[in-house]
């Protein structure tokens, strides 16, 4: 019986154009002066751009060096958990400000709420740094949605397409793999985490739905239907 669920973000509870043509972009325009502005004073900034710079081979006293591999794998979207930290610390500026706004399905915001008050505990396991996470759905279009969430996840346990980050998610959470419902759009991410014994919902948002002998859901309230005959 499911009684975890283990959610994605981008192309599952929120779009991979908002994503994309948003948030990325955002940060991008912002994170050079952001670097600039608080290198010195924030350990935190440093702490990241340290990371970077042994990564990456640069000198770390090389700023726009630094800033220029930064952009370099935003280009190529890379998930990096530096890159990720620092895009976080960006993008909270833009929430606070109001300029951001998190995307949340109708469907996702609609599900989790039931979910999570039918006694199901809730979970997220995303790329973007946990902080980034809790802005997206503290700040989001359908409203603060923290509060349903009993933890987050991100690739300080490990990347998402590796089998082991699910065991290590596991080890944190105490349950068994067999209760936990994992939903991702990324099929390499569903294979890594049936491999660790999760459950799995693909959710296919738009185009063409896949051949394949696991299971698809358009929206949120198709993965409920499953839910409700396991
Ligand atoms: C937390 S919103 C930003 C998401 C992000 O930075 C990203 O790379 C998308 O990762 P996901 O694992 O949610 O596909
Ligand atoms: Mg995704």
């Amino acid at each position: 019986m499911i009684r975890v669920i283990l959610t994605d973000i981008e192309g599952t509870t929120s779009s991979i154009s908002f994503v994309h043509d948003v948030l990325f972009p955002y940060a991008s325009e912002h994170l050079p002066m952001y670097i600039r502005d608080n290198y010195r004073i924030m350990p935190a900034v440093a702490e990241q751009l340290a990371r970077v710079a042994e990564a990456s081979g640069t000198d770390p006293k090389d700023i726009d060096g630094l800033i220029e591999v930064l952009q370099g794998w935003m280009s190529e979207d890379r998930k990096d958990g530096a890159l990720k930290a620092l895009q976080g610390m960006v993008w909270e500026q833009g929430y606070r400000s109001g300029e951001l706004k998190g995307h949340l399905y109708r469907d996702a915001a609609d599900y989790l709420q039931r979910w999570h008050d039918r006694g199901l505990r809730l979970f997220v396991y995303s790329s973007g740094s946990v902080k980034a996470q809790k802005l997206i759905f503290g700040h989001s279009n359908e409203g603060d949605f923290t509060g349903f969430f009993s933890g987050y996840f991100d690739t300080e346990v490990g990347g998402k397409k590796d089998a082991q980050s699910y065991h290590n998610i596991l080890a944190e959470l105490g349950v068994d793999a067999g209760t936990v419902l994992f939903l991702s759009d990324v099929e390499a991410e569903l294979e890594a985490a049936e491999a660790a014994g999760l459950k799995t919902a693909w959710l296919v948002r738009d185009g063409e739905l896949p051949e394949t002998g696991r299971f698809v859901a358009r929206d949120f309230a198709e993965v409920d239907a499953l839910l409700r005959k396991r």
